[in-house]
């Protein structure tokens, strides 16, 4: 774990001296890929939706990556956008591509480290270095690094490339989904980082109690909601799937959220089974990946490195939320 300081890595944990507190570092990159490369909503214009131009770097372990993994199955981007994954194993280089350790490699110039691709584009970055990353093959540029908008972008830019009319994030529900994801962000899909991350008890016991604050009104609100914004299926579930999905056999244990399992909650595991079963989706979740990465990488939380067996789970076993009224994902005209 560590970070670029003027193009050169630096081997270096979170610092939480301050005050105990986690503070995730925001996105450098955020350019946009638009059907016609007009400019996005921030960063430059040129970069225009084609076939093969672009490349997407994942971890299978990271719930923000997961975002745009399942985003780009879903919109039918398989074969328009190509990916290279990372080792589950993020020690003292970061993300790297040991293929001992579930790598694909770096399929387009064979780097071994992940902080490579970032100064490909700048030798002199400085920041952390995270997945996701689209790249640019084209331009030789990262076009973004930031996941809520690379899944806007999977969600619409491409869609005459695909012929896919599925929308995510439909006008009409758009309130109601950035209301969602405002309270879900920090509380949840942030919060159990903050939990996990934090070095003192105050900071710690302040975010368990706002996950599981959160989660109780989640579980509320899911019992009279088929999805989160109602009866379509939108970001806002596969923002709070990546999340969920890793909780019983992660962020329960090893983040310390151990109040209760998604199992323990009625309506929000049988959610978590309906998106599971989503076609696409199951594919798309590795859980050699997800428990290998945090419990082996995170040595200041673990440090013996020791992976658990459990849990068992069974997300095929069948769910019940076919009694509420839904439409599945919104169509757009
Ligand atoms: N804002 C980013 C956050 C991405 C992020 O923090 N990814 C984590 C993996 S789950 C990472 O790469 N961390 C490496 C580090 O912080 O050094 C997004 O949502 O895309």
């Amino acid at each position: 774990m560590g970070l670029l300081i003027e193009g050169r890595w630096h081997d270096q944990w979170y610092d939480t001296a301050k005050d105990g507190r986690f503070q995730r570092e925001q996105a450098q990159r955020r350019h946009w890929i638009t059907a016609d490369g007009s400019a996005g909503p921030s960063g430059d214009s040129g970069f225009a939706a084609e076939a093969g131009r672009y490349h997407l770097y994942v971890s299978l372990a990271c719930p923000w990556a997961h975002r745009t993994l399942i985003l780009r199955t879903l919109k039918g981007l398989d074969s328009v956008i190509d990916v290279s994954v990372v080792s589950w194993l993020m020690r003292e280089h970061g993300w790297t591509f040991d293929p001992q350790f579930g790598s694909s490699g770096d399929a387009l110039d064979s780097f071994t480290f992940l902080h490579q691709r970032y100064t490909a584009e700048d030798p002199r970055y400085t920041g952390r270095v995270t997945v996701p990353l689209l790249w640019d093959k084209h331009r030789q540029r990262i076009v973004s690094n930031e996941s809520a908008e690379i899944i806007r972008m999977f969600n619409s830019a491409f869609d005459d490339v695909t012929g896919s009319r599925l929308d995510f994030y439909p006008e009409p529900l758009r309130a109601k989904i950035d209301a969602l994801n405002d309270r879900i962000y920090p509380r949840v899909n942030n919060g159990v980082y903050r939990a996990g991350f934090a070095t003192t008890q105050e900071a710690y016991e302040e975010a368990f109690d706002e996950v599981f604050g959160e989660l109780d009104w989640l579980d509320q609100h899911l019992a009279e909601h088929r999805y989160l914004a109602g009866e379509y299926l939108t970001e806002a579930d596969w923002r709070l799937f990546t999340t969920l999905i890793r909780f019983d056999p992660v962020y329960h244990g090893h983040f310390k959220c151990n109040l209760r399992r998604i199992t323990d909650y009625p309506q929000l595991s049988n959610w978590l089974r309906e998106l599971y079963q989503w076609p696409g989706v199951a594919e798309t979740v590795d859980f050699t990946h997800i428990k290998g990465h945090y419990y082996a990488s995170h040595a200041t939380i673990n440090p013996t490195g020791v992976i658990p067996k459990g849990p068992a789970q069974n997300l095929l076993a069948a769910h019940n939320r076919d009694r509420l009224e839904g439409n599945g994902i919104w169509q757009r005209n």
